[in-house]
């Protein structure tokens, strides 16, 4: 029998996509919500103890506040876990990491190729320009039902721009200005959040001196391109060692 993938969130904007994808390139065994709602033919199962049982790995694209209880289940059940929710905090990282010593977890706020072509660029940029003299902000835009800011693909940009610049990001961050600021410091990283429509996920980060400007900007038009990515991560997880991984691990970047 091919690889069982099991769906947490498997109602929701993603997880349709997510399921579709799933039973494509292997076996769906299911998924859950809150509201046991989900895909017609797709088993619903009460909790994700449950859902990992019938399934090889599970893929999650639910919400922060599931994420340290999702940790122990999928620990405790020897479960892959590929983790695409965002907006989590410093204490949900630790029981991610925890999880990791246990089985194999792939985190990554942006499943896309071109996103993490993207993270990568930006680390290179933040490293070559001078943090004194090119400002880096970032905008990102989505749908008007999204609940976290900035968006975690958002963060890791910074992220990466500051890990090029030898700093952490926590240390610089300028996000949501608004009031009287003060002039710009040196060295900061900004953030814009818009929202908006049906906007699927847009990220430009600019590097922005006296005298140019470089921009890189992704546009994601269909939500399929991460569900893809995640359900292609999903088949590369499921063969590898407990562990850490992100996706440059798994696109070899
Ligand atoms: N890494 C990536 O590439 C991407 C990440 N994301 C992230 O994925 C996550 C989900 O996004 P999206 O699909 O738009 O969100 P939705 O709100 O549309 O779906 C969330 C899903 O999770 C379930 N859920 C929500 N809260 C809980 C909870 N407390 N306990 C159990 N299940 C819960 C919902 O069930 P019910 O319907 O019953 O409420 C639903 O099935 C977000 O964090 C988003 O930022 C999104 C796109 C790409
Ligand atoms: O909530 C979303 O929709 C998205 N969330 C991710 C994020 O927070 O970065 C990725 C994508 O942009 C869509």
């Amino acid at each position: 029998m091919s690889l069982r993938i099991g769906i947490a969130g498997i109602s929701g904007r993603m997880g349709i996509y997510l399921a579709e994808e799933a039973a494509a390139a292997a076996t769906l065994s299911g998924g859950t919500s809150r509201s046991g709602a989900g895909p017609a033919g797709a088993p619903h199962f009460p909790d994700i103890i449950a859902l990992a049982r019938e399934s090889d790995v599970v893929i999650d694209f639910t919400h922060a506040s599931t994420v340290q209880a999702h940790a122990r289940a999928l620990a405790e059940t020897e479960t892959p876990w590929v983790l695409g929710t965002t907006g989590y905090g410093p204490e949900d990282e630790i029981a991610i990491q925890e999880a990791a010593k246990v089985i194999p977890v792939i985190a990554a706020p942006n499943f896309c190729t071109g996103v993490n072509l993207v993270l990568l660029l930006a680390e290179k940029l933040g490293a070559v320009l001078p943090a004194s003299q090119y400002d880096a902000e970032i905008v990102e835009m989505h749908h008007r039902q999204k609940v976290d800011a900035p968006s975690g693909t958002a963060l890791a940009i910074g992220r990466a721009v500051a890990a090029g610049r030898g700093v952490d990001l926590g240390d610089v961050i300028a996000s949501g200005r608004d009031g009287h600021t003060g002039p710009r410091k040196d060295g900061e990283i900004g953030f814009a959040t818009l929202r908006g429509g049906q906007i699927v996920g847009s990220h430009t980060v600019m590097f922005t001196a006296g005298d140019e400007q470089i921009s890189l900007t992704h546009h994601a038009f269909d939500r399929r391109v991460f569900a893809s990515g995640a359900v292609r991560a999903a088949l590369w997880l499921h063969a590898q060692p407990a562990g850490l991984y992100g996706m440059r691990d798994f696109l070899k970047l």
